[in-house]
């Protein structure tokens, strides 16, 4: 199992008492498939992306990403597997406003100590794959909203993460281009292999997902596997 999320309970602090933000919750996504996570506001499915990105330690529970636990490693070894095993991309895309879009992408994998020659052919191998090949060297006010999430997901993919975690990648944006970044994110999953959990009130996820989960009040229930268009 490439993502595992055994028995996780999250509080937080809250007045004189403490909140459960996630209740007893288990989920595991194998490589390769997509599980979309839908509930309501305040249902605690930000803070289940934030425990499996290892961003926060759950009072109780394991989190295993790709074969390891998250606890048990030291400070370096758990930031070395959220920056090579976990990409994450979030609601806005906080692109840096002076970097093209390839330097997006650069930037990440400099930071990982990769080589200069082979971090560019990766770069732009992924804008080619998101559809941007021809943007590559648009700033990001001169790219559409849709146009930005499709950078900001390349540059979660840019370390070959096994894990994707998505947080409402479409609430920016229209139907249409909400649409085609959650085909692609589909598309995305099955050809590189990552386990990827998306958080979403769009109800167009439930067509690219394998599966189905709704969070009510810290607690997850299975709400089915999608039948498909
Ligand atoms: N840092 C925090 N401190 C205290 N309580 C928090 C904190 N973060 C979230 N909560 C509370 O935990 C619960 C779950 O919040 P969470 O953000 O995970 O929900 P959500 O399902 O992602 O909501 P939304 O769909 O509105 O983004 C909520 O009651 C929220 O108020």
């Amino acid at each position: 199992m490439t993502l595992l999320l055994d028995d996780i309970t999250l509080t937080y602090p809250d007045g004189d008492g403490r909140l459960t933000a996630l209740d007893r919750v288990s989920l595991d996504v194998s490589a390769g498939s997509l599980t979309a996570v839908v509930g309501p506001s305040g249902s605690g499915k930000s803070s289940l992306l934030a425990v499996a990105a290892t961003l926060v330690t759950p009072d109780s529970g394991r989190v295993v990403v790709d074969g390891a636990e998250a606890r048990t490693l030291s400070r370096s070894d758990a930031a070395r597997l959220r920056r090579r095993a976990i990409g994450i991309v979030f609601q806005q895309p906080n692109l840096l406003p002076s970097l093209t879009a390839l330097e997006q992408l650069q930037v990440m994998a400099h930071l990982d100590g990769r080589r200069p020659r082979e971090v560019l052919s990766a770069a732009e191998e992924l804008l080619d794959a998101v559809g941007l090949a021809a943007q590559a060297h648009r700033r990001p006010h001169q790219l559409s909203g849709g146009q930005r999430q499709r950078v900001n997901i390349a540059r979660a993919l840019m370390n070959a993460p096994r894990v994707l975690l998505v947080d409402e990648p479409t609430s920016a944006l229209d139907h249409e281009r909400g649409a085609a970044v959650l085909e692609l994110l589909g598309a995305l999953t099955r050809e590189r292999g990552t386990a990827t959990v998306l958080v979403t009130h769009d109800r167009g996820a439930l067509g690219v997902a394998d599966r189905v989960v709704e969070m009510v009040d810290g607690r997850l229930t299975e709400a089915g596997v999608p039948t498909g268009p």
